[in-house]
């Protein structure tokens, strides 16, 4: 069975069209990464999927279940969590507090429980997992002074910590300077592969992308125009006018 499947999931903001009638299948265990230019509809894709946005029309299955106008929590409940292009943690807060936070939201604790979730076996958990993403020595760090880079690999430890089947990842290079790139990804990848977790992830850097994935899914306007392995796609000589190239040329300009 499928572990994310849409049929003609289909979203219109007035007369822009930013999913178009998409047909995905994700199989278990598989890395994909998606691609496209600006407004290709990358993360109207993510948000659909992630009851963050409803879909015009169209239908999404997790594994196998409709969560069709389902809310983020109860998607996240069932198994598939995400990231956001922008860290999401609590900045005042230590790492370490940051992630008991998230274990306490993944066993659903009322703010009046939360303080149950400082026990001695919830802190070796929870430092257990800034281990496996390589970032403890920040544990007692406040978020908002550790480096971008080790906030991204928080932000994505704490979307783990509920032990998702499906995770969402929207840019986790974004904001890392090309140095802290490959570490961040190569610590996320380690992480993704001890817990067997299936991964979809939007990303800009065809580096990236190229090293990680085994099968990229290209937009453009709302539609996917090639599905397959990173060569195959990349070598396509549509995603390379209208997706890399467009990027290429973008990034041109704004060095310009
Ligand atoms: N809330 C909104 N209201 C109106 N139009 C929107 C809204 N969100 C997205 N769009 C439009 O939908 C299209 C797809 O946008 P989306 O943000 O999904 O693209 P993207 O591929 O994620 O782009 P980027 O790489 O810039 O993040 C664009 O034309 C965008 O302007």
């Amino acid at each position: 069975m499928s572990v994310l499947e849409t049929r003609q999931l289909t979203r219109t903001f007035g007369a822009v069209v930013a999913a178009n009638s998409l047909d995905v299948t994700i199989q278990r265990g598989e890395i994909v990464g998606v691609i496209g230019s600006n407004g290709a509809g990358k993360t109207t894709f993510i948000n659909m999927v992630t009851g963050y946005l409803p879909a015009t029309s169209g239908d999404i299955l997790y594994e196998g279940r409709s969560v069709l106008g389902m809310k983020p929590r109860q998607i996240t409940r069932l198994g598939l969590a995400r990231s956001f292009q922008v860290a999401q943690l609590f900045p005042q807060l230590t790492v370490l507090d940051n992630v008991l936070m998230a274990l306490a939201a993944a066993h659903e604790a009322q703010p009046s429980m939360l303080r149950h979730f400082e026990t001695a076996e919830a802190v070796r958990e929870a430092r257990r997992i800034l281990q496996a993403f390589g970032v403890a020595h920040y544990a007692d760090s406040e978020a908002s002074a550790v480096p971008q880079g080790a906030r991204k690999l928080v932000d994505i430890a704490m979307a783990l910590v509920s032990k998702p089947r499906m995770l969402l990842l929207d840019e986790p290079t974004s904001g890392v300077s090309a140095d802290e790139k490959f570490p961040l990804m190569d610590a996320v990848m380690a992480a993704v592969r001890q817990s067997g977790v299936t991964v979809l992830f939007v990303e800009h850097d065809m580096e990236v992308v190229e090293r990680y994935v085994s099968r990229i899914l290209a937009f453009y306007s709302g539609e996917i125009i090639a599905d397959g392995p990173p060569a195959a796609v990349l070598g396509n000589p549509r995603v390379q006018e209208l997706v890399v190239g467009k990027r290429a040329s973008a990034r041109e300009e704004a060095l310009a």
